[in-house]
Formats: C-alpha cells, sequence, structure tokens
C-alpha cells in the first residue's frame, strides 16, 4: 500500500529524487511541459484525496487539545525538561584540570524545548533545538546555549502553535479540508520541519551545518555566538526530502545517503568542501520491502559505503498521518529481511548485497576492511549499537516514559553488533555481539570513536551503557575490542549525553586524548565533564548555572 500511493505518478526513474518535490524534481530537470506538470498536480491531488479517504476521521484532530499525558514536575528530571532559557554564555569554574592543548569548540545539538504555550511534546525527538557550547583554551572554559531559529521554531513561537510536521507531533486541523490542504503541502514537503535538532557537523571548509533527517533542516550556525545564519541550501538538482542524519563528514568530503521512497533504494552522495553541490556516487536497490529501511545513520571503510538496509522501514501511509503510530513514521517488516549492501566509492559499484539476520540501529559506530595475507579485502567488518531487531527503543523514547521512572529496569537490551559482510561472492553475511553486553550493562548507544580512525581498523568506542536498574543509558563507557573489556563512569542518577572524543594533537596511540559529555544531575543542575581517553578517569568538570535538557550529537570546531 505505501509505495502503490506514488508509485504510478511518475514513470520514470532516471532521476534520484526521494518524494514529490515539484521545483527540483526530475520533471523540471527534464524539462516537462507546463501540460505535463498540470497531469502531475491532477494526480498528486487525486492521491492526497484518497489518502485522505484512508485515514480515519478518528486521526484527526479537529481541535488543537495539549497533550493530557499527567505531569508531576518532581519526577521531571532536567534531562526530559525544556531549556530554561533562550540562551546564556559564560565562564565556569574548572574543578581539576582541563589540558592546555584543548583548544576549540565542542559543539552539542539535541531537542531542548518540549512544549509550546500548554501544549506538550510527546516524543524525545519532537523538541525544538537547543545548541550547546563548551569553548576550552588555556585551560579556561566558556559554556553557552542557544536556540537554533528554524523557520519550525520561530513559527510555533509566533503563533503559539506546531506549524510543521515533526518527528511525532503534526499541526492540528481545524477542519477536514485544511487537513487535505496540508496533505499536498506534505507532498511538496513544505509542511515538513526544518528542526534541525539531531546533530551538528564542520565542513571541510569550515562552515558549521546543524542537521536532522529534513534535507530543509540542514541549518548553518554561527560556532561562537550560536546564532542561526540561514539554510543550507543544496544547490543540485538531486531533489528529494529526506536524507541521513549523519553523514560522514571529514575535511575531505561529505557523503550521505538519499533514500527513495518511489523505487526503493539508496542514492549515495558525495559533496567536496566548498560547494553546496551532491554529486551521485551510485544507486542500491532495496532488496526487500516495500520501502527502503530507515537510515538514521551508515558507515564507511577506506575504500566503501556500506548501505544498510533494515527491516524498520519508512512507511508513506505513517508519514500522512495526523496522530502518531506506534512506530512512528516507520514500520516494521520483518519478512522483507534485513540486508547491508557495500558500494564502492571509487565506481559507484555495488560489490556486494548480503543478507544479515534481523537488526535495529540507530547509530554504527565504524566499519573497516580485513585482508588477506595478499592485501586482498575479504570481508568488511560493521559495528553498531544494535537493539537485539527490539524496535521498542523507539517508544521507550518517548517523555512520559523518560519522565516517569520508578525505579524499574526498564531499558530494552542492546548490544555492540558486530556485522561480518563476506566479500566473496556469499549471499550471507553475520551479526554477532562484539563483547559481552554485561561489560555495559546491555545498554548501548550515542557513540563516538577517534576521527583519525574512521573506515579503518579501530580498536576502542565511547558510548553510553547502562547501570541497572535503568530506564535510559545512564554510564559512558569505554570499549575495548580487542581486550572485549569496558570502562564505566557512573555518577547516580545523572544523565550523561554522548561521550565525544578529541584526540590530543601528535598522538600516536588511538585512545590519548579527552571524552567530553554534557551531565544533567538528578537534582536539576548540571555539569561538563572531561574524562582522560586512556584510563576514563575524571580529569576535570565545571558545574553549568542550571542542568540543561538531554543533547544528541556533537563535533569539535579546533581553534585556527
Ligand atoms: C532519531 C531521530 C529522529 C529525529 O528525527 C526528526 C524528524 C523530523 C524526522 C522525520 C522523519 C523521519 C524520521 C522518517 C521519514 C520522514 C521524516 C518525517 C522526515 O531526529 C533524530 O535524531
Ligand atoms: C537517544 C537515542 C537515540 C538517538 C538518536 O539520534 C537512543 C537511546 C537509547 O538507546
Ligand atoms: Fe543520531
Amino acid at each position: 500500500m505505501d509505495s502503490l500511493w506514488f508509485s504510478d505518478i511518475c514513470g520514470h526513474h532516471v532521476s534520484p529524487f526521494t518524494m514529490l518535490d515539484f521545483d527540483q524534481s526530475c520533471h523540471r530537470k527534464h524539462g516537462f511541459s507546463l501540460e505535463n506538470k498540470l497531469v502531475f498536480a491532477r494526480k498528486l491531488y487525486k492521491q492526497a484525496l484518497t489518502i485522505a479517504r484512508v485515514v480515519s476521521p478518528s486521526q484527526l484532530a479537529i481541535v488543537p487539545s495539549p497533550d493530557k499525558e499527567p505531569v508531576d514536575p518532581d519526577q521531571n528530571h532536567v534531562a526530559w525538561t525544556s531549556v530554561k532559557q533562550e540562551r546564556w554564555e559564560g565562564e565556569l569554574v574548572v574543578q581539576g584540570e582541563i589540558p592546555l592543548w584543548l583548544k576549540g569548540t565542542y559543539l552539542r545539538n539535541g531537542p531542548g524545548l518540549w512544549h509550546i504555550e500548554d501544549y506538550n511534546f510527546r516524543h524525545l525527538f519532537d523538541g525544538y533545538a537547543t545548541l550547546v557550547k563548551l569553548h576550552f583554551e588555556d585551560g579556561r572554559l566558556i559554556a553557552g546555549h542557544r536556540q537554533i531559529e528554524s523557520e519550525a521554531y520561530k513559527a510555533a513561537k509566533k503563533n503559539k502553535k506546531i506549524c510543521f510536521r515533526e518527528f511525532s507531533e503534526v499541526p492540528k486541523h481545524e477542519n477536514f479540508m485544511a487537513y487535505v490542504g496540508d496533505l499536498s503541502k506534505l507532498l511538496s514537503g513544505s509542511s515538513l520541519t526544518d528542526n534541525a535538532n539531531t546533530g551538528v557537523v564542520k565542513l571541510g571548509d569550515g562552515r558549521v551545518v546543524c542537521l536532522t533527517e529534513t534535507q530543509k533542516g540542514s541549518l548553518v550556525i554561527d560556532p561562537n555566538s550560536l546564532e542561526t545564519l540561514g539554510r543550507f541550501e543544496y544547490s543540485d538538482s538531486l531533489g528529494g526530502l529526506i536524507h541521513s542524519a549523519h553523514p560522514i563528514v571529514t575535511d575531505a568530503e561529505f557523503l550521505t545517503l538519499l533514500p527513495d521512497l518511489l523505487k526503493p533504494g539508496y542514492l549515495v552522495v558525495r559533496m567536496e568542501p566548498g560547494t553546496n553541490e551532491r554529486k551521485v556516487i551510485g544507486r542500491v536497490n532495496c532488496s526487500g520491502g516495500p520501502a527502503p529501511g530507515w537510515v538514521h545513520s551508515f558507515p564507511v571503510t577506506q575504500h566503501y559505503v556500506v548501505v544498510p538496509e533494515m527491516p524498520l522501514r519508512y512507511c508513506a501511509q505513517n508519514l500522512l498521518r495526523a496522530e502518531p503510530t506506534p512506530l512512528y513514521k516507520f514500520q516494521w517488516h520483518p519478512q522483507s529481511k534485513a540486508f547491508l549492501h557495500v558500494m564502492c566509492k571509487a565506481s559507484g559499484k555495488v560489490v556486494t548485497s548480503v543478507e544479515v539476520p534481523l537488526f535495529v540501529t540507530f547509530h554504527f559506530i565504524n566499519a573497516y576492511e580485513e585482508e588477506d595475507e595478499d592485501g586482498r579485502v575479504t570481508s568488511i567488518i560493521a559495528d553498531c549499537c544494535e537493539h537485539h531487531a527490539d524496535t521498542s527503543i523507539l517508544d521507550q523514547l518517548r517523555l512520559k516514559n523518560l519522565r516517569f521512572f520508578k525505579g524499574e529496569d526498564v531499558l530494552p537490551d542492546a548490544r555492540v553488533g558486530r556485522f561480518k559482510i563476506p566479500l566473496d561472492g556469499s549471499r550471507n553475511g553475520k551479526l554477532e555481539a562484539a563483547l559481552d553486553a554485561d561489560e555495559h550493562g546491555r545498554g548501548m548507544d550515542m557513540c563516538s570513536i577517534n576521527p583519525a580512525y574512521l573506515g579503518k581498523k579501530y580498536r576502542y568506542a565511547y558510548a553510553c551503557g547502562a547501570q541497572r536498574p535503568c530506564h535510559f543509558p545512564n554510564t559512558l563507557t569505554k570499549l575495548d575490542f580487542v581486550e572485549k573489556k569496558a570502562k564505566n563512569w557512573y555518577d547516580e542518577g545523572a544523565v550523561p549525553s554522548e561521550p565525544f572524543f578529541v584526540a590530543r594533537p601528535g598522538a600516536t596511540e588511538e585512545d590519548d586524548g579527552v571524552v567530553i559529555s554534557l551531565i544533567s544531575e538528578k537534582n536539576g543542575g548540571g555539569y561538563a565533564l572531561l574524562l582522560d581517553g586512556s584510563t576514563f578517569k575524571e580529569i576535570a568538570r565545571a558545574k553549568l548555572p542550571y542542568g540543561l535538557p538531554y543533547g544528541l550529537h556533537g563535533c569539535w570546531v579546533p581553534k585556527k
């Protein structure tokens, strides 16, 4: 059903646009006549009406209604509470020693504002983006935070209601016709959010861009003032509405995946520093399923891009709903199986597609090539934070579940899933735990590595693990894939964010550097924490004036 809605709109699939985007679609690129465009528009409108018919009236909220979930302020951990104010900046008092070599700014993005007026959002991923900075220089630390001024955020503030479609929240419609109008806006992408609340990357040319799952939610910011400078406009004509929220970004390139919901598959694209133009490396067709698997992230090796095809797949039907479904914009299709595709970066050729055991992951950690004694690549190893093929983690991240922790051990188990992809033409790949998950309390997500080891054989990763009982990953963990051991950091009641590794300039050891994390404390406070990358012992901490909401992903902007 999902793909049927779109399949007959446009007969050819030469252009890799993902959904239906008038301005940038293949229709413009291939010079379609006005008449054809009108035929196309009519088809679109008819499809919107068909969709409107299959969405039952109960899924239409006619009157705006606040989320009626009970809110008990005593239970509200600062990690899950909206940021206190629009912005703040100041120097922090440092306990311990910040290494003098640490010069630059750590930026962390995340969904920090979960209400508009008295309407409370439901899911962690719905929040309006809060950008945090920690600027280290001469052993001192200047911190700050500021809201990202996306169109979605500004419109919500001005109109005192949600105006764009967020991860799970949808603007409420006054009546049925307004809903049908919104559906056509959805098909053109104009109703989708640009709330860039997921990650932040420094491009090779120095521009700093905040990102989310929607392409329009790529916003350029100033890493010093945290001011939103404007939209990052992709100047190519690839079109489409969504991309992977985690591009692979180095000083030399920006690689990402554009899922194609019309003809299930993915485009692998590359953008050079100093340009806004993505160029196609190649295309992968899906091996299963009515739609591509969700690609929140993907891994690369030195010569290959690994394109994951999870059985948790995008679902056009769920995209159009007015109320969230248990799996939000996705659907679980175990019968469609799971695959990993390997594309050669240089030629764009798919060198293998293997079936793998079912899996669920948000985050790939790293990947590398294994060689035989003659230096021929025999297989690829790809590691991820794997949730035992169980989608319930998405539900666990509802704010209601995060806010009401009564001490039960409800965090679903996760592990470091290690895929082995043979390159000898075999049709199946393997998936096993890279180390005993009890080493990290069977919690596993929000990972980082030493960026010098991207795509190469590596030994260490940093992530959030669990000290049970818990309902959310609550430790920082250093994983050693050689010893198959983990070192864990824990502070009772604290919610730590993604441990981010910064290498010491000139280091020769993989773990020679520091790990930065922002901690939200159970008493409403918060602090910036520095751990030694090798010993994983605390080397410094600095208290913030107030605790900040939980955040997702970060990047490092070194001082020039
Ligand atoms: C994880 C994670 C989710 C969050 O994503 C935010 C948005 C707006 C996602 C939107 C969508 C999908 C997840 C699937 C396809 C459709 C679309 C609506 C674009 O940020 C995160 O980190
Ligand atoms: C917070 C999280 C995923 C974030 C996606 O970007 C997962 C946490 C639990 O495993
Ligand atoms: Fe992520």
